[in-house]
C-alpha cells in the first residue's frame, strides 16, 4: 500500500509559505457556462512526486477541472482563477507552450483507428513545432515516451485494432511526447500528467499495471487522476480530493479525506472501510438497508 503521507515533501521546492512550488496549484478556479457554474471557486494542489486521485460523484465536476487546467474549456464558458506549475502561472501562457506544460488523457480519447500507435504519439510533439511537421529528435522523443509507457511492442500496430489497455498506453505516451523532453528528468519536473478515468474499462490486472506506470511517472511531475473507486483511490494515490457539485469537499491523505461520514455526505451510502496490508477494501450500503 502506498503511505499518504501529505507532509513528505522535503527536498522539494518550497516557498517561502512552506508551499510546494514545484507541484500544480489551483487557486480559485471557477468554470461556468450559460449562468450554471460547473466548478465552482475551487483550490487544490497536486505535488511534484505524488499521485492525487481527485474523487466526487459523477457530474461533480472532476473532468471540467481537469479540462480547465489543461486550458480546455467548453465554447462559450467563462473561467476565472490561477493554476500554478512549478510556481509559475500556466493560466498565462499561450495554448501551446502551456501543451507542452500540461497533458490531459481524457476518458474517451479520440483515436483515429487507422493510426499506427508511433504515429498517434507523433501527434504528441505538435505543440513543439510552429506548423505540422517534426523536427530532429523528434523521434527520439518518439520512442522513449512509448518505452517510458510501456508501449514500445505496440508501436507499429494500429489504433482501432487496440484493446482499452493498450490504447491507454499509447494515449498515456503520446501525453509524455507532447511534454518537454519526455523520459528525460529533470525536466519532466515542470511538467504535470492530467488523466482521466485511466482505469476505466480496464481489467484488474491492466489496472494494476497502469497503476504501477502511473506511480513511475509520478516520481518526478505531479499527476493527477479522476476514478470512480474510492478503494482504489485510497490504496493507489498519495492524496484525496473529494469534489462535490463543483466545489472541493476535502483534500489531504486518504484517512482525513474518505471517512464514512464524507461518503454518505457525498454519495449518500454507508461505507465500511477496512485497511489492509495491499489497499483498502470498501464496502457500501444504502443508507436505509
Ligand atoms: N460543455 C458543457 N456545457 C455545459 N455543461 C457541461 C459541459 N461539460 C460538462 N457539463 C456539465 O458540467 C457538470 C460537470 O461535468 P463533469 O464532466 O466535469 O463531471 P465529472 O465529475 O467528471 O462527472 P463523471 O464522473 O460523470 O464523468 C455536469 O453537470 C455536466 O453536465
Amino acid at each position: 500500500m502506498t503511505g499518504l503521507d501529505v507532509t513528505g515533501l522535503e527536498g522539494r521546492g518550497l516557498d517561502e509559505r512552506g508551499l510546494d512550488v514545484s507541484g500544480l496549484e489551483v487557486r480559485g478556479l471557477s468554470v461556468a457556462v450559460r449562468g450554471r457554474t460547473l466548478v465552482d471557486d475551487v483550490s487544490w494542489s497536486a505535488p511534484a512526486g505524488q499521485i492525487t486521485a481527485l474523487v466526487g460523484p459523477n457530474g461533480a465536476g472532476k473532468s471540467t477541472m481537469l479540462r480547465a487546467i489543461a486550458g480546455v474549456v467548453p465554447e462559450r464558458a467563462r473561467r476565472s482563477g490561477e493554476v500554478l506549475l512549478g510556481g509559475e502561472r500556466l493560466d498565462a501562457l499561450p495554448g501551446r507552450e502551456r501543451a507542452r506544460r500540461v497533458a490531459l488523457v481524457e476518458q474517451l480519447a479520440d483515436a483515429v483507428p487507422q493510426l499506427t500507435a508511433r504515429e498517434a504519439v507523433r501527434l504528441g510533439r505538435t505543440p513543439h513545432h510552429r506548423m505540422l511537421g517534426f523536427a530532429i529528435g523528434d523521434d527520439a522523443l518518439v520512442e522513449a515516451a512509448l518505452a517510458e509507457a510501456g508501449a514500445t511492442a505496440l508501436a507499429e500496430r494500429r489504433l482501432g485494432e487496440l484493446s482499452g489497455g493498450e490504447l491507454q498506453r499509447v494515449h498515456i505516451a503520446r501525453a509524455l511526447a507532447q511534454q518537454p523532453l519526455a523520459g528525460a528528468p529533470p525536466a519532466a519536473a515542470s511538467s504535470a500528467l492530467l488523466l482521466d478515468e485511466p482505469t476505466n474499462h480496464l481489467d484488474v490486472a491492466w489496472q494494476l499495471d497502469l497503476l504501477e506506470l502511473v506511480r513511475r511517472l509520478a516520481a518526478d511531475r505531479p499527476v493527477v487522476l479522476t476514478v470512480h473507486d474510492l478503494a482504489l483511490a485510497a490504496t493507489h494515490a498519495d492524496r484525496v480530493v473529494l469534489v462535490d457539485r463543483g466545489r472541493v469537499v476535502a483534500e489531504g491523505g486518504r484517512d482525513a479525506v474518505l471517512t464514512p461520514d464524507r461518503i454518505r455526505a457525498v454519495y449518500g451510502v454507508d461505507a465500511t472501510i477496512e485497511a489492509h496490508p495491499d489497499g483498502v477494501a470498501i464496502r457500501y450500503r444504502r443508507m436505509d438497508a
